[in-house]
């Protein structure tokens, strides 16, 4: 069992301080196999799916066949339509569940822009129908979310966005913007420095900080996401149980990264920029 910790959202809900996305890897229909390894041998217990994924339904017989009780895996899905409420419902019968923990907008262009608040309306009324725990968003610019913020009893319990030294001259100032509201940062693509840009300003100071902390530098990033977020969840993935194993030691082994090594990495980030993904977020 992974004693991986768990951050509290704004509603008090706790959630696993790093979860197993099933988004970005080669096997997005397929996802069952790599999500029973995940849970079972790598007791990964939060899993982030979206319906733009088109594999809840292999997450869902994952946790079928493993057996998993409701109450022990945290999940998480996203609205990939401009209709929350006919997508949580074709996405909690894919699962094969009554609730989900977390329901996110995958991002604000699936929505009209003068439709924001009236989608969030009814991101609410699912909350309180008890088809979802928490209510949140993804990929959502300070702008998206003032105009969700005008209109909303409820406020996001996260932002998930694009976490790494190449996007964090874009993303500070949003992830400060999220802090004041007190909604919790969820990062993906916390190792592009490594994986998708390599060679970068990034490398050799990840590289000194990984020597000084007896990390790899994959676990520096991770715990870099999570700092630079001020204790934010952090999403990875990989079909390998030694990465995931890695990955979750990053949590419950290496000690913080300290105030000094966040800003060097921060500070080597700021002299690239690369997006992976959502270029609208540079907008
Ligand atoms: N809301 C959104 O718009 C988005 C959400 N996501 C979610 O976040 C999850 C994680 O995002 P990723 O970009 O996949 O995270 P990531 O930046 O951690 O990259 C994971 C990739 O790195 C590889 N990897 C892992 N450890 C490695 C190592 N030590 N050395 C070399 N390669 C390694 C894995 O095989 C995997 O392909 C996704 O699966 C998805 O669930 C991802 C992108 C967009
Ligand atoms: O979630 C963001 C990135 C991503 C990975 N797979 C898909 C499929 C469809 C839309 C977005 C994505």
């Amino acid at each position: 069992m992974s004693n991986l910790s768990n951050v509290k959202l704004n509603d008090g809900l706790q959630v696993p301080v790093l979860g197993y996305g099933t988004g970005t890897a080669l096997y997005q229909k397929e996802a069952k196999d790599s999500v029973k390894m995940a849970y079972s041998e790598a007791h990964m217990h939060h899993i982030d799916c979206a319906e733009m994924y088109d594999n809840e339904e292999s997450v869902g017989l994952a946790l079928k066949e493993l057996g998993v009780k409701r109450d022990d895996v945290f999940i998480t899905t996203k609205c990939g339509s401009a209709d929350p409420r006919k997508s949580l419902e074709k996405s909690l019968k894919l699962l094969g569940v009554d609730q989900v923990d977390l329901y996110l907008i995958h991002s604000p262009l699936l929505v009209k822009d003068t439709e924001l608040g009236k989608s969030w309306q009814i991101m609410e009324e699912l909350q309180k129908e008890g088809k979802t725990k928490s209510i949140g968003v993804s990929n959502y610019r300070v702008s998206d979310l003032e105009e969700v913020l005008k209109v909303a009893k409820v406020t996001p319990s996260v932002n998930q966005i694009e976490v790494h030294p190449y996007v964090y001259d874009v993303a500070q100032s949003l992830i400060d913007f999220c802090d004041s509201k007190g909604i919790h940062i969820e990062s993906y693509g916390p190792l592009s420095s490594l994986i998708r840009h390599p060679g970068g300003p990034v490398d050799p100071i990840v590289k000194n900080i990984a020597q000084e902390l007896g990390a790899t530098e994959g676990q520096v990033l991770l715990k870099w996401a999570h700092q630079i977020t001020h204790g934010g969840i952090v999403l990875t993935t990989s079909s390998k149980k030694e990465r995931l194993e890695e990955q979750i030691k990053a949590f419950t082994e290496i000690k913080d990264l300290s105030d000094e090594q966040v800003k060097a990495v921060a500070e080597a980030g700021k002299k690239a920029h690369h997006r992976v993904f959502m270029p609208h977020m540079d907008q």
